[in-house]
This record gives C-alpha cells, sequence and structure tokens, in this order.
C-alpha cells in the first residue's frame, strides 16, 4: 500500500512592473529558453482590446489571457477560477507565471496566494518579480502610488533599459530602489537579460517582511470597493475605492485611461510612421505606453508596434495566418489623453 502523498505545491512568479518597463520582454525570454519545464502563464492587461497575450512568444505554453479588469481588484476572482482549473488538469505545470498589468497593485495579488484556501494549499507563491524601469521609475515614483508598491514587494528586481542612462543616473535610481526596498535582489538588465534561475524557483516571497510592510496583509478583505467606472470614449482605471480599516491599502490612479482603436483597412506606414512619431513627441507626457498589432497595406507581416512616452519601437513579427483577420489594434494608456486628436489622426492613416 501506498501512503498518500501530499502533493508538492507549484511554484508562483508574479510578475510586475511599472507600464512598460520590459515585463513582457522577461517573459518572452523565460519561455524563449530551452527550460524543459511546462509552464502555465496568465497574462492581465490594462485596455479592452487584448494586445499583450499576441505579444507573448508563440512557445508551448498556455497563455491564459484576463482582459476583463484589473488583476488586483475586479479579476482576483477570475485568477483563483483559473488556477483551479489548472491544478485540476492532469498533466501538471511545473510553474505558473503571472503577468500583472503595469498598474496593478502586487500585494492583492500575492495574497490571493495565502488568502484563497484552495489556491493556497495547492500552489506556493515563488517569488515578486519587479521590473524597473531605469529611465522611467524616477518620475513614476513621483506620481504613481502602484509603482512604489511594485518596488516595496518585490523579491527579485530587474533594474532595466540600462542601455537608456548614464550610470549616474542608474546608480541614483538604484539608492531610490534600495531606499523602499532594501531586501530585495537587484539585477542591471538590458532588454531584461538575466538567466531564468535568477527570477524563477527562486524561493524568495517572505511573508515576514511583507508583514512589516502590510501588517494587514492576511486578513481577510472584504472586498467592498465601490468599482465606479467612468466610460468615457476610453475606459478609465477610475475605481472609487472606500476603504476600510481592515484589509489591504488599494492604489488606484483614478486618471489613468486607455484609448483602443481599430481598423480593418490596411494601414499607410508612411503616414502612420510619421504620425505616431509626431503624436508621441508632443504628447508623450501624457501618453505613458502605446502599443499595437498593425497591418499595413501590401504587407504580408503583421509589424508590432510599441511606445514608452516618446521612445518607440516596433518590428515585423510574423506573417499574418491563413484566415486570420488582418485588423489593426492600437492602445494608448495615459492621463489626460487627446482622444480626439488620437482618433482622428489614427484614422487618416488608412493606406
Ligand atoms: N531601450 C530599451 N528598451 C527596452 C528594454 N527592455 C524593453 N524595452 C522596450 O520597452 C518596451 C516595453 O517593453 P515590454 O516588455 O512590452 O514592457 P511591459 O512591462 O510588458 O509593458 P506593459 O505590459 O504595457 O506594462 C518595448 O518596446 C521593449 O522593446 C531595454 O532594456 N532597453
Amino acid at each position: 500500500m501506498t501512503t498518500p502523498q501530499t502533493p508538492e505545491k507549484i511554484p508562483v512568479t508574479v510578475l510586475t512592473g511599472y507600464l512598460g518597463a520590459g515585463k513582457t520582454t522577461l517573459l518572452n525570454r523565460i519561455l524563449s529558453e530551452p527550460h524543459g519545464k511546462k509552464f502555465a502563464v496568465i497574462v492581465n492587461e490594462f485596455g479592452e482590446i487584448g494586445i499583450d497575450n499576441d505579444l507573448v512568444v508563440d512557445a508551448d505554453e498556455e497563455v491564459f489571457e484576463m482582459n476583463n479588469g484589473c488583476i488586483c481588484c475586479t479579476v482576483r476572482g477570475d485568477l483563483v477560477r483559473i488556477i483551479d482549473g489548472l491544478m485540476r488538469r492532469k498533466g501538471k505545470f511545473d510553474a505558473i507565471i503571472v503577468e500583472t498589468t503595469g498598474l496593478a497593485d502586487p500585494a492583492p495579488v500575492a495574497q490571493t496566494f495565502f488568502m484563497d484556501e484552495n489556491v493556497g494549499a495547492r500552489t506556493k507563491l515563488d517569488a515578486v518579480v519587479t521590473v524597473a524601469d531605469a529611465k522611467w521609475l524616477k518620475d513614476r515614483l513621483k506620481d504613481a502610488p502602484e509603482a512604489k508598491n511594485q518596488i516595496a514587494f518585490a523579491d527579485v528586481i530587474l533594474v532595466n533599459k540600462t542601455d537608456l542612462v548614464a550610470p549616474e543616473e542608474l546608480r541614483e535610481v538604484e539608492a531610490r530602489i534600495r531606499a523602499i526596498n532594501p531586501y530585495a535582489t537587484l539585477h542591471r538588465t538590458e532588454r531584461s537579460k538575466i538567466a531564468i534561475d535568477e527570477v524563477l524557483g527562486r524561493n524568495a516571497f517572505d511573508l515576514d517582511r511583507i508583514l512589516d510592510i502590510e501588517p494587514k496583509f492576511l486578513e481577510a478583505d472584504d472586498h467592498d470597493h465601490h468599482h465606479d467606472h467612468h466610460h468615457h470614449d476610453g475606459h478609465h482605471h477610475g475605481h472609487d475605492h472606500h476603504h476600510h480599516d481592515h484589509g489591504l491599502k488599494h492604489y488606484h490612479d483614478e486618471d489613468m485611461q486607455s484609448l483602443s482603436l481599430r481598423s480593418d483597412k490596411p494601414l499607410n506606414p508612411d503616414k502612420f510612421f510619421p504620425w505616431v512619431q509626431q503624436l508621441v513627441a508632443t504628447e508623450g507626457q501624457k501618453i505613458l505606453r502605446s502599443k499595437g498589432i498593425l497591418s499595413f497595406k501590401d504587407d504580408n507581416d503583421r509589424f508590432v508596434f510599441q511606445g514608452v512616452h516618446m521612445i518607440l519601437d516596433g518590428d515585423h513579427q510574423r506573417p499574418w495566418k491563413e484566415g486570420e483577420e488582418r485588423v489593426s489594434r492600437i492602445v494608448f494608456i495615459g492621463r489626460d489623453l487627446p482622444e480626439d486628436k488620437i482618433r482622428e489622426g489614427f484614422e487618416a492613416c488608412v493606406a
């Protein structure tokens, strides 16, 4: 007779970091390595149209999207359900990676692995890995409380985009990080390049330390937030959280909004690039993040376009698949977005 064994808990890595810091770049790096493991990947994004999951490399991994809200509040239930479903599968996973939106507060996400009985019994939080943008973090620490929380909660921090800052600036940003979180392991990276075992299988999440920062971490959150979504043209992340004396404090940027646009007609690259360059050059302070999957006229490949403030990046990704709808989708995330101007400009890029 065999004695029933306690099944080994599956490690979960929570990947966080502010908008555009390099989370997807890191995720793609992990998935592209010959790791010989079976990962389940859960991606949550801010904005109405699913773009992030399309940016994750076509690996063998299964990718679960949670696009119907922010992972730290509305879809926490979804996270529980997805993990529950995963655990019921026959072919088990070696690890789970959760990529949160850049606007998520990692605390409630991490909390899920302790608060939910089912999830907690079968998974363990391995580490919170935060990707920090060496160029923009300083500014975000001033105006985005989420950015600070992401640093505070981290077990491992990648100080990414070292190519964009001078050594002096890099030391300064590291000092800022250290002041918020002296415990995390820091790595300097370019394009999130790091050895996989520096981020996965760390066994680093330290509950005691988290309880120091957030004594109420393990207390039930009654989740009685009043979600006051203002639906203008774009989607505002305007949650009117009414906090109670107990439970986690929950930060949200009330002014953050996203504007999603799409076009069924192919775009003219000679119109699109000058337009978007001009747009971020003039509105780059408001537009924190932009990304899109574009279909250009007479072009058989999907074009992936990305921006963080005024820094743009883009490349052909892969050929459009047989039968795949060739639509262009683009999303802008920011504050005070000049919606009409963006919308009209985009429409004028049609070939
Ligand atoms: N110059 C430079 N660009 C980088 C580096 N790492 C990532 N990027 C670029 O920064 C942009 C954002 O990278 P992502 O990996 O998509 O960032 P993210 O954190 O997943 O973004 P969100 O999911 O929108 O929050 C992309 O255009 C990347 O190519 C880096 O080290 N240096």
